[in-house]
């Protein structure tokens, strides 16, 4: 398919590599597994582990993926991740395998039990994360509005916040962002002082590209969704394998 964006390709990663260190941010949903029906439905890429770990061999360990999904979630379709993660949309951090995660917090068992009973009553998916709780409707596209109203609500009520995402809307933890979780890794050995590239999909991909261009490099858009803050576009997750070279 032709690539509609019109946003150039990024400069190929061997050659990024030869001008100095990269530090690589990639986004789980949408950039390395494509979009399913449900978040349990994902065709995840035979051995992505053993993918992600020679890619981050390559890096000299600068490789860490930031997603939205918790990193045990994350964990339990990929197996053991040999690199720095960020899940719940950065409110969970772990910079090395074996670290413990840093969280910043935890949603009340109260809000858990209202978004379950909301999902139950409209037949929405929906998952419970260490840092919130998600509402589905990409199979039922009628209760977008009222789910959205619902979580927007309860957010009000219990001083959280709402997070937007393809055919989802998140109630999470206030402060957790994918630009947050960029700069914490960046802060830390062997990525400090290294060029960041994030790598993402979605509108909360947005943080990590603005994170990243900040601290002098760029961020890559991935797939048809029209992006305020990357620099490059690549069409799908298997462009976005060819061009990690795995
Ligand atoms: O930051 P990401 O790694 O991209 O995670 C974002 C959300 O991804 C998942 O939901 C999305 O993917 C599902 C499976 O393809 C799809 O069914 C859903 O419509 C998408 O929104 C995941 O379930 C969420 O928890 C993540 O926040």
């Amino acid at each position: 398919m032709a690539d509609a964006s019109p946003l150039p390709s990024p400069p190929d990663l061997a050659g990024l590599l030869r001008d100095g260190p990269v530090s690589l941010f990639l986004d789980f949903d949408g950039t390395l597994v494509p979009i399913a029906a449900a978040p349990g439905a994902i065709a995840v890429p035979a051995g992505i582990g053993s993918s992600l770990a020679d890619l981050a061999n390559r890096l000299g360990g600068r490789l860490a993926i930031v997603s939205g999904r918790a990193i045990a979630d994350l964990e339990r379709h990929c197996g053991p991740l040999a690199n720095a993660c960020a899940g719940s949309h950065g409110g969970e951090v772990r910079l090395a395998p074996g670290d413990p995660i840093h969280s910043i917090g935890a949603v009340p068992a109260a809000v858990l039990h209202e978004v379950a009973a909301f999902a139950g009553n409209a037949g929405l998916i929906h998952e419970v994360k260490p840092l919130g709780a998600t509402l589905h409707w990409r199979g039922r596209p009628e209760w977008e509005e009222r789910a959205q109203q619902f979580l927007g609500d309860l957010a009000d009520r219990f001083a959280l916040t709402l997070k937007h995402g393809k055919c989802v809307a998140e109630i999470a933890v206030p402060g957790a962002d994918k630009g947050a979780a960029v700069r914490t890794i960046m802060a830390a050995e062997p990525f400090a002082g290294t060029t960041p590239v994030f790598i993402g999909d979605d509108v909360t991909d947005e943080d990590g590209f603005a994170a990243c261009t900040a601290m002098g490099g760029f961020g890559v858009a991935v797939g048809e969704r029209p992006s305020r803050g990357a620099r490059y576009h690549l069409a799908d997750p298997a462009a976005v394998f060819a061009w990690i070279g795995t």
